[in-house]
């Protein structure tokens, strides 16, 4: 009498819930290193365009465009009226404010991370023009007090074509950055919604794996808490419940009942009608056990042929009382309920009282019922 017969219990599965315990976490790690490296990558080739207004920088250029147009039309009218102060002022207006304008554009074109080498030709330009015309400032005045404005009708003319030829590049330039920004915008739209759905994804992965390791986790426990055969719990569950009853039964005063039971001549009946009328035997057993023992006690099968009923709040009486019961029981199995042509008795060791520790109750349980073995089987001693 004793431990479990690991022949007629399954080895727990531990090892399937460690190995897909591994197998979420490398999933995981992966798709999140994927991710992470996606938008690291796309951040790096879109940067350019992340922070760059291209709107405002066309307005930029189209209004300077417009200044291009403006200065024309007030050369031509110093060539038609040279002596007219407001065409003068005009021009000194202008003088003064394409330069700032240029000034405008050239922080602009830094600011918004256009390649340097693609509008650097275009601002070496500018540059030139403005200190073309501080120059045309100077010949300004002369013309002001009297000289001839010919040098400087050709110098602004000559500016001013300058100004449109850059413009227009520079719009060009402008332009086809603001559409390559689009195409930009519109792949990281969509490379965003590739990653939510595959976050999404990820989750749904992760909460399926996890059920089911949750499944794997309850079917490991059965498997390592529950027999087979019987269907009744094995000794792991049977200690599961036995200290924390000794406590209880400590705390509260009351007796804490155990009763061993073992069928008797079990090897004979193995013998001569075969295994699997054993384990038929075993499965009818247990179900008459079942059907006698409370809801509170635990009846378990923590042998090959030994089975127990822990009681709480239960004295000697009451075990006695149970444990005669279930003796008469299984002796009153018809060959027909157990389906074997022939019949069972069972010996039966009782122990009652306030034990701290389970063992000693569990021995003086062990006792009685070798005690009953040695008495002639069939019947209940106590211990
Ligand atoms: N069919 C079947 N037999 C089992 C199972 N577990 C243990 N046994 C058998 O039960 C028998 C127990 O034999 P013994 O320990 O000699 O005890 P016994 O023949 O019942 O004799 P006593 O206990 O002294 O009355 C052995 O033949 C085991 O193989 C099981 O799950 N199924």
């Amino acid at each position: 009498m004793g431990l479990v017969d690991s022949r007629y219990h399954r080895p727990m599965k531990l090892g399937t819930v460690k190995s897909i315990g591994w197998q979420l976490g490398l999933g995981f790690t992966l798709l999140a290193g994927i991710c992470a490296m996606a938008v690291a990558l796309y951040n790096f080739h879109a940067r350019q365009y992340m922070g760059s207004d291209y709107t405002s920088l066309v307005a930029v250029v189209v209004r300077s465009q417009s200044h291009a147009v403006m200065f024309r039309n007030a050369l031509e009218d110093l060539r038609k009226r040279p002596g007219d102060p407001d065409v003068f002022s005009r021009l000194e207006n202008f003088l003064w404010r394409i330069p700032q304008h240029i000034d405008g554009i050239s922080f602009s074109l830094q600011a918004n991370q256009l390649s340097k080498s693609d509008y650097h030709a275009s601002l070496a330009r500018l540059q030139d023009v403005k200190e073309r015309m501080s120059e045309m400032r100077q010949q300004l005045d002369g013309i002001i007090l009297g000289a001839s404005p010919e040098k400087f009708l050709h110098q602004g003319q000559v500016i001013e074509n300058d100004l449109a030829l850059t413009y227009s590049m520079l719009e060009e330039l402008v332009h086809s950055e603001a559409a390559k920004q689009r195409i930009v915008m519109e792949r990281l739209g969509r490379t965003i919604s590739v990653l939510i759905f595959m976050i999404l994804l990820l989750i749904v992965g992760l909460l399926i794996s996890l059920f089911k390791l949750k499944r794997k986790h309850h079917k490991v426990m059965q498997l390592s808490q529950f027999d087979e055969l019987t269907k009744l719990g094995n000794r792991r569950y049977l200690l599961s419940f036995a200290e924390s009853f000794c406590k209880q039964s400590q705390r509260s005063g009351c007796s804490l009942g155990l009763i061993l039971m073992d069928i008797d001549h079990f090897k004979y009946v193995n013998d001569t009608f075969g295994h699997p009328a054993g384990d038929q035997i075993l499965r009818v057993f247990a179900g008459a056990l079942k059907d006698e023992v409370r809801e509170i006690d635990v009846l378990a099968r923590i042998g090959g042929e030994e089975f127990c009923v822990l009681m709480p709040d239960t004295d000697v009486d009451g075990a006695v009382k149970l444990a005669e019961r279930l003796r008469q029981k299984v002796s009153d199995l018809t060959q027909q309920q157990l389906g074997v042509a022939t019949s069972v008795t069972m010996s039966l060791g009782v122990a009652t009282g306030h034990e701290a520790i389970f063992k000693h109750l569990y021995a003086r349980a062990d006792k009685a019922l070798y005690q009953a073995k040695t008495n002639g089987r069939n019947r209940v001693e106590i211990g």
